[in-house]
């Protein structure tokens, strides 16, 4: 029998489907691997934006850790937004107690509507207590600004916020994502020797909710499955790439991305693997 590969996504539940708990869950499944959740929020969101956060309590986000962990075990664990500096030390503690290796911090700030999903009194705890600890860091060109302070506007910017997340911030590897500056996006990963940048054709499009969460699930999802990180991103990234080109355009605002794209790529109710460049 072929092994059952898991993932634990701590984040936000978004109402909506698109981003949060709920694209984690559909990016794990559509690549194979069981998907589990700890809820650190539950939001009321569409694709208009969000317009209620109700928080989880402590105990409850630890036991829900503890849950799944003590019994089913998880191979790679992501999170996403964990909103106040008492959840990031909670989480931080989760992964030290429980040795987990795997660890992606897509470190979620604002959402596209513009609600703020962190707050600022967490940055620090984030900079210091999570990011330690991650083997990955998938930052938009925002994040990556105020995780180091720089700004970030050139592809040489993205780089050097890059390193700065692993050199001084002290994480495994980090992958600067490039969909906010114009022209075809270019993620820029450094794992701690190298450079390694990805570049897919822009798909003109307001249907980009979510678009975070899923690459970085993405990621866990194949991390999990004992993946290299270069093969991981590489796979992430043409998977966010067909999800965004087949949109769905559901709801009246920022739809959310199309999760089944990648699995369909060969029967035809996808495309072929998209075109991603990349470079070192
Ligand atoms: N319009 C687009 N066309 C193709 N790829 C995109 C587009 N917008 C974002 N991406 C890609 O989607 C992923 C998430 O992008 P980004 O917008 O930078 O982060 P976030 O969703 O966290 O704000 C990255 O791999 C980025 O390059
Ligand atoms: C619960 C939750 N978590 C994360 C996001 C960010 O989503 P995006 O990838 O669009 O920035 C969101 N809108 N809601």
């Amino acid at each position: 029998m072929k092994p059952i590969y898991k993932a634990l996504t701590i984040a936000g539940s978004d109402s909506g489907g698109g981003a949060g708990i709920q694209a984690d869950i559909k990016t794990f499944q559509m690549l194979d691997v069981y998907g589990m959740s700890a809820i650190t929020a539950v939001t009321s969101q569409n694709t208009l934006g969000v317009n209620g956060i109700y928080d989880i309590p402590l105990e409850g986000i630890e036991r829900q850790i503890e849950a799944v962990i003590g019994d089913i075990g998880a191979d790679a664990v992501k999170t996403g937004m964990l909103s106040k500096p008492e959840v990031i030390e909670l989480v931080a503690e989760q992964v030290r107690k429980h040795r987990i290796s795997k660890l992606v911090v897509d470190p979620v700030m604002i959402a596209k509507g513009g609600a703020s999903l962190l707050a600022e009194s967490s940055q620090d705890a984030l900079r210091l207590k999570l990011i330690p600890l991650a083997a990955l860091v998938t930052p938009n060109i925002p994040e990556a600004e105020v995780i180091t302070g720089m700004t970030i506007e050139t592809l040489q910017d993205m780089k050097d916020a890059a390193v700065k997340i692993v050199e001084q911030y002290g994480a495994a590897a980090a992958v600067v994502k490039g969909g906010h500056r114009l022209g075809d996006p270019t993620d820029v990963l450094f794992d701690g020797r190298q450079f390694h940048e990805f570049t897919a054709e822009r798909y003109e499009t307001r249907h980009t909710h979510g678009t975070g969460c899923t690459f970085s699930a993405a990621i866990a999802a194949q991390l999990a499955k004992g993946s290299s990180l270069l093969d991981a991103v590489q796979t992430a990234k043409q998977f966010i790439t067909l999800a965004i080109r087949h949109e769905l355009g559901i709801g009246g605002g920022h739809g959310p991305t199309n999760h089944w794209a990648y699995s369909r790529r060969e029967t035809g109710n996808g495309d072929n693997t998209p075109a991603i460049k990349e470079s070192e």
